[in-house]
């Protein structure tokens, strides 16, 4: 039986508040800490044990040997990492930052004895702040929990199980396979919300006026708080770098089509497969399967089944409940 420990979050706005609300909800003793008053003051005047001293939280949490949860942008990440090494050096850890590949260089350089487990919810608005989190934020939602090939499969079953226990389905990943992916179904979209929004914005009133649900829809991230899109993007450069090319090939493939034969038929049948191919993956069946956590190839089997697009809807004992597509 895993133990259920206690929780830290590190960071309380949009994803650290959504943690801290359905930890507590989910009837863990759960506190957190961010640098921000304000956030700080809003998760107490919900009742929520928040506060602005990190180094105080980090230090209960090494104490009660308690789940560590850094939810805070990715560029301060290694300066949160110092904290974690002085304080709570040995923590169980995890984050829920948006690229995987640098978090998991920096935890090896700055806090080499945390037992780390890196995690992306993937669940989110375009809101920051304390007041825009929600205790149901990641309901039936994808969570990455990385596996890579040193990753011990009894932390990596108690992270897993916490974002089970907080609602979402567990996407087995490495570090590379999540930041190629997120580039192509999260980067990539919020890069071309920017330049929609741009686009759009340099129409003036009359194109303003008009707008509706394609603008709307298409732009909506591009309210997000800049700062966090740009860590992301940036953070994630090789692999954004590769899907930004596949793009502008078929853009100017399009191009060079509307101006010679005046046709989109091509780009836009594929648009609509690929539209169609993301609605068939959310309404499949899936096959149940049991996957022992004990057995010798248990990370390949796990990786493979997040490569496949499956995913852990419970733990119990070293046995994985998934399913499969
Ligand atoms: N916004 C999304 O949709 C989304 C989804 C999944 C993951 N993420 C990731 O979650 C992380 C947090 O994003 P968010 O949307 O919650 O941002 P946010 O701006 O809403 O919240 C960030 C919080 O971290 C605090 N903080 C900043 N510097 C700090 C420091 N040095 N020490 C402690 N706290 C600090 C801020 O004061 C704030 O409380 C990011 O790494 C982001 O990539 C975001
Ligand atoms: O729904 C939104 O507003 C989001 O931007 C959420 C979103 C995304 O889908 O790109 C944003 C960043 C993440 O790391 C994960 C999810």
């Amino acid at each position: 039986m895993t133990p259920v420990r206690d929780v830290c979050v590190i960071g309380l706005g949009l994803i650290g508040g959504s943690v801290l609300r359905a930890a507590a909800a989910a009837k863990r003793t759960a506190w957190g800490a961010t640098t921000s008053e304000s956030d700080a003051a809003a998760a107490r005047a919900q009742g929520y044990d928040a506060g602005t001293d990190v180094a105080a939280a980090l230090r209960r949490a090494a104490e009660n040997d308690a789940l560590v949860v850094l939810a805070v942008p990715l560029p301060v990440v290694d300066e949160t990492l110092h904290l974690v090494a002085e304080h709570a050096p040995n923590a169980l850890l995890t984050d829920v930052t948006s690229v995987k590949s640098p978090v998991l260089r920096a935890v090896r350089r700055w806090a080499p004895e945390a037992r780390y487990v890196g995690g992306h919810p993937m669940a989110g608005t375009a809101q920051s702040g304390w007041d825009a989190g929600d205790a149901e934020l990641f309901r039936d939602s994808p969570w990455v929990v990385e596996i890579e090939d040193d990753t011990d499969l009894v932390l990596w079953a108690e992270v897993a199980e916490f974002a089970i226990s907080l609602g979402a389905h567990v996407v087995p990943l490495s570090a590379s396979a999540h930041d190629e992916a997120v580039a192509r179904i999260s980067h990539l979209p919020h890069l071309l919300a920017a330049i929609l929004a741009t686009v759009g914005a340099e129409g003036g009133p009359v194109a303003m006026s008009l707008a509706a649900g394609s603008f709307r829809d298409g732009t909506r991230v591009a309210g997000s708080r800049p700062e966090l899109v740009r860590a992301m993007t940036e953070g994630n450069r090789e692999a954004l770098l590769s899907v930004v090319d596949d793009a502008l090939g078929r853009l100017g493939a399009a191009r060079g089509s509307l101006a010679s034969t005046g046709g989109l038929a091509k780009t836009i049948q594929a648009g609509h497969q690929g539209a169609q191919a993301f609605a068939d993956h959310r309404a499949q069946d899936r096959v149940g399967v049991q996957l022992s956590l004990a057995a010798p190839d248990a990370r390949e089997a796990l990786r493979a089944l997040g490569e496949r697009g499956g995913r852990v809807t419970g733990i119990s004992g070293d046995q994985a409940t998934a399913e499969s597509s």
